[in-house]
C-alpha cells in the first residue's frame, strides 16, 4: 500500500497528481518522506521575546491604517498601527500594497512575526495574520498550486491508515538512542514538542545516511567488478604534449596524472574525485587525461557549472590541444542552432570530439556515440543528480569529478566512498602568498584607496558584495549601490563594470571578456564570479559584508587573485558585531590553505555548503547534511557496513531487502 500512487488519496485529482509528481512525489511513501524543509516556532507573546529575533504570536487591535506609497527605490510601503498589551505596535509592510484592505480599524487580530520593542513603541516588518493553531509550524518546499495545508491533509490521510513497521533491530535502536520509525515520521510532519521533533530528526537522518552509505558501498563494489569499462592505451604523444606545456608541472600534478592514466588502462570504469585547492592547476590535469581519451579515438565531455567557465576551459583546451589535431567544440545554452546541429551530427557519427560545455551537454538530444570520458568541474555547484544523468547515458565511460572545495581527506573518503580520490596538495612554484586583511566596516574608505593604487599600477580588482540592488530594509551592500558610490567617489574615472546572476549569459560573457582583456579595471559582482575564473592580472579582491559568507566560499573568492606573478591582496570588510564572527574571519587571515580552512569551518559551524550532495534528491539525503551531521553519519556509516558485510541472518535479510528495492527503483529510505 505504501507504494501505491498518490492518486489513490482523497482530494488528489489529475492536476494535483501531476504537480505532486513534478515535485518527485509519486507514491504514498514519497509523500510521507516529503519532510518539511524547516519549522517555524512561534512563542506566545512575552516582553522578553520582543527582541526582533524571536518569532512570536501577538494579539493586536488596529488603530490606524496609512495609505501605501512608493519609496525612492520603487517599493511600496504601508504602515498599520495596532494596540497590544505591551503598548503601541507599528507594522511596516514592504511590497504588500493589498495588505491595508485585509485589516479593519477597531478589530483584533492574532499576528505572527518578529517584533522589537523600541523606545516609544514596538516595531515589526511584514508581520502576518496567524491562522495556525500549533506552536511548531512545519514549512514545506512547495511548487505550483501545492500548498503546505494540502500536504499536511494528505499525509494525515495516509498516517490514519498505515503504521510504518520498524526496520532496524532493537539493539541498534537502543545503542544509538533512536526512536522508532513510525513515531519519527509522524512527528516530523506533526511535531508534538521540540524534544520529540529533535529525536525524530535524529532518527530520520540516521535512516537516510544509513541508506546512502549502503547504496554507495554497493555501487562501489559493483563498479569494481565491472569488466565493461574501456581499456585505453597510453598515447605515445603524451610526452610531446607535456613538453608543449609552458610551465613545469608540480609533483602533485604529475602524481595525479599518473593515477588517472592508470585508471584509464584498467577495464573497470574510472570513478574518481580530483580535489585541489584553488589555483592548484586542476584544469591542465583534466586536459592531459582528456587528450589521451581522444588519442584512443573516443569522444570526451568536459562540463563546467557556468558558461563563463565553460568558455574559459574551451579556450584553454583549444590552445593546448588543437596543435595536436584534437577537435575541440563548445556547447552551451547560447550556442547557435547551426553550430549545435553540426555538433549533434558529428557526435552521433562517433567523430572524436572534445566537447566542452555547460549542462547543455547532458540534454536529451545530445547523443554521444563513443563517449570515453566525462569530466565535471563541480566547484561546488553541481548536485549528484546531473552527474548521474551523464553517467547513465553511457555506463562505461570514465568519470572524473573535479572539486575546488577541499574536504579533509578522511571525510572525503567516507562521504564519497564510491569514488577514488586524487589530491593536488601543492601549488605551482613561485606563487606569492595572498596578503589577507580583515577590515572593520567603518574603515572601508581606506580599502578603496588601496584598490585605486593597484589599478594605477596596472592591476585589476574584484569587489564582491551579497546583494544586487540597494535594499532599504537591509544593512548589506549591493552591486548597484557600490557602483554608484565608487564611481562618484574614490574610483571616479576608473573603468568599472558589474556582474550578477540576473544578467543574461551574453551580457555576463561580454563583461567577463572585457575584464579579461583588461579594458575593465574594477569588476563589482555578486558571488557569480567565485566559480573558477582565471584572470592572472587581477591582484585585488575586496569582499564586502564578508561576515555573510562561509569560509569555504571566502576562500574560493580569494582564490580569484594570486593567480599570476603579482603580489595579491584580499580585503574582507565586515561588520564584526560578535567575537565569533571575528574569530571565524581571522582564520582566513591566518591561512591560505584550503584544506586547513575547510577543517576549521567544519569545526566551527559544520556548513552544508561544502557539498553539493545534500541538495540533490538523488542521493536521498533530504534532512541530513553530511558535514554538520558528520558524527551521526559515521555511526550510520558503520552500521551500514555491518549490514553490507551481512554476517548475521538479520543483516543479510536487510541487505537483500535493500537490494530488492534498489533493483525495482523503489524508494529505499524506509525499507518497508
Ligand atoms: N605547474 C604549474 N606551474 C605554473 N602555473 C600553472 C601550473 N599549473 C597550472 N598553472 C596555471 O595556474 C592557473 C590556475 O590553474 P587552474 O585554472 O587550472 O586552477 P584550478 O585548480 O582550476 O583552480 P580554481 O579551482 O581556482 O579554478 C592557470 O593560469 C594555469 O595555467
Amino acid at each position: 500500500m505504501i507504494y501505491d500512487s498518490v492518486s489513490t488519496l482523497k482530494g488528489v485529482g489529475e492536476k494535483t497528481r501531476e504537480q505532486l509528481e513534478n515535485m518527485g512525489i509519486h507514491t504514498l511513501l514519497d509523500l510521507l518522506l516529503y519532510f518539511p524543509r524547516g519549522y517555524d516556532t512561534y512563542r506566545n507573546a512575552d516582553e522578553m521575546y520582543l527582541n526582533g529575533m524571536d518569532k512570536i504570536r501577538i494579539e493586536a487591535e488596529v488603530t490606524k491604517i496609512s495609505k501605501p506609497f512608493r519609496t525612492r527605490t520603487g517599493k511600496t510601503m504601508a504602515t498599520i498601527w495596532f494596540n497590544t498589551e505591551f503598548g503601541a505596535l507599528k507594522a511596516t509592510y514592504f511590497n504588500m500594497p493589498y495588505i491595508t484592505s485585509q485589516y479593519k480599524i477597531g478589530e483584533t487580530y492574532q499576528l505572527k512575526g518578529k517584533f522589537e520593542k523600541k523606545n516609544k513603541f514596538i516595531e515589526s516588518i511584514n508581520p502576518i495574520q496567524n491562522r495556525d493553531t500549533e506552536e511548531i509550524v512545519p514549512v514545506y518546499s512547495l511548487e505550483g498550486k501545492v500548498t503546505g495545508t494540502l500536504i499536511k491533509k494528505l499525509v494525515r490521510q495516509i498516517l490514519e491508515k498505515v503504521h510504518i513497521n520498524e526496520n532496524f533491530p532493537e539493539d541498534i535502536l537502543k545503542h544509538e538512542d533512536l526512536i522508532d520509525l513510525d513515531s519519527a515520521v509522524r512527528n516530523l510532519h506533526f511535531p508534538q514538542d521540540e524534544e520529540l521533533l529533535s529525536k525524530s530528526l535524529k532518527r530520520m537522518k540516521f535512516q537516510e545516511m544509513f541508506a546512502y552509505s549502503l547504496k554507495i558501498m554497493i555501487s562501489r563494489s559493483r563498479r569494481q567488478e565491472e569488466e565493461r569499462g574501456i581499456r585505453f592505451s597510453m598515447s605515445p604523444r603524451l610526452k610531446l604534449l607535456k613538453e608543449s606545456i609552458p610551465f613545469d608541472m608540480t609533483n602533485a600534478q604529475n602524481r595525479v596524472i599518473r593515477e588517472i592514466l592508470l585508471d584509464q588502462k584498467k577495464s573497470a570504469p574510472m570513478n574518481r574525485l580530483l580535489q585541489g585547492d584553488v589555483g592548484s592547476g586542476k584544469t591542465i590535469v583534466a586536459l592531459v587525461a582528456l587528450f589521451n581519451v581522444l588519442e584512443n579515438g573516443y569522444q570526451a565531455a568536459f562540463m563546467a557549472p557556468t558558461e563563463i567557465l565553460a568558455k574559459q576551459h574551451f579556450l584553454e583546451a583549444e590552445k593546448l590541444l588543437a596543435p595536436f589535431g584534437v577537435a575541440v567544440r563548445l556547447l552551451t545554452g547560447s550556442t547557435k542552432k547551426k553550430a549545435r546541429d553540426e555538433i549533434m551530427v558529428q557526435l552521433k557519427e562517433g567523430k572524436p570530439l572534445l566537447m566542452v560545455g555547460t549542462h547543455a551537454l547532458i540534454e536529451e538530444k545530445v547523443q554521444f556515440e563513443k563517449l570515453g570520458m566525462i569530466i565535471t568541474d563541480e566547484q561546488h555547484r553541481f548536485g549528484v543528480n546531473q552527474r548521474a544523468k551523464l553517467i547513465n547515458k553511457n555506463q562505461m565511460s570514465e568519470v572524473l569529478v573535479m572539486s575546488a572545495t577541499p574536504i579533509p581527506r578522511t571525510m572525503a573518503l567516507t562521504i564519497y566512498s564510491d569514488l577514488d580520490l586524487s589530491v593536488i596538495d601543492e601549488l605551482p612554484r613561485g606563487r606569492k602568498e595572498i596578503k589577507t586583511v580583515l577590515m572593520d566596516h567603518a574603515k572601508r574608505t581606506a580599502c578603496y584607496k588601496k584598490v585605486l593604487d593597484e589599478v594605477q599600477k596596472g592591476r585589476q580588482a574584484y569587489i564582491v558584495t551579497p546583494l544586487i540592488d540597494l535594499d532599504e530594509e537591509s544593512d548589506l551592500n549591493s552591486v548597484m549601490g557600490l557602483l554608484d558610490e565608487l564611481s562618484k567617489g574614490t574610483l571616479k574615472g576608473i573603468p568599472m563594470a558589474y556582474l550578477h546572476g540576473k544578467m543574461t549569459s551574453k551580457e555576463k560573457e561580454q563583461v567577463m571578456e572585457s575584464f579579461k582583456a583588461g579594458e575593465i579595471k574594477v569588476l563589482i559582482s555578486t558571488t557569480v564570479i567565485e566559480v573558477g575564473i582565471n584572470v592572472p592580472n587581477a591582484s585585488m579582491m575586496v569582499i564586502e559584508n564578508a561576515e555573510r559568507f562561509g569560509l569555504a566560499q571566502l576562500h574560493q573568492l580569494r582564490g580569484r587573485v594570486g593567480r599570476g606573478e603579482y603580489q595579491s591582496y584580499c580585503i574582507m570588510i565586515a561588520q564584526m558585531k560578535s567575537q565569533s564572527t571575528r574569530e571565524r574571519l581571522e582564520i582566513m587571515v591566518k591561512s591560505n590553505d584550503g584544506f586547513y580552512i575547510a577543517e576549521e569551518d567544519l569545526k566551527q559551524r559544520g556548513t552544508g555548503q561544502l557539498f553539493g550532495v545534500h541538495q540533490s534528491g538523488h542521493s536521498g539525503l533530504m534532512l541530513s547534511d553530511l558535514a554538520s551531521d558528520y558524527e551521526l553519519f559515521l555511526k550510520a556509516n558503520a552500521y551500514a557496513r555491518t549490514v553490507y558485510l551481512g554476517n548475521t541472518e538479520e543483516d543479510q535479510r536487510m541487505k537483500d531487502q535493500f537490494l530488492h528495492k534498489l533493483s525495482q527503483n523503489l524508494n529505499y529510505i524506509c525499507l518497508n
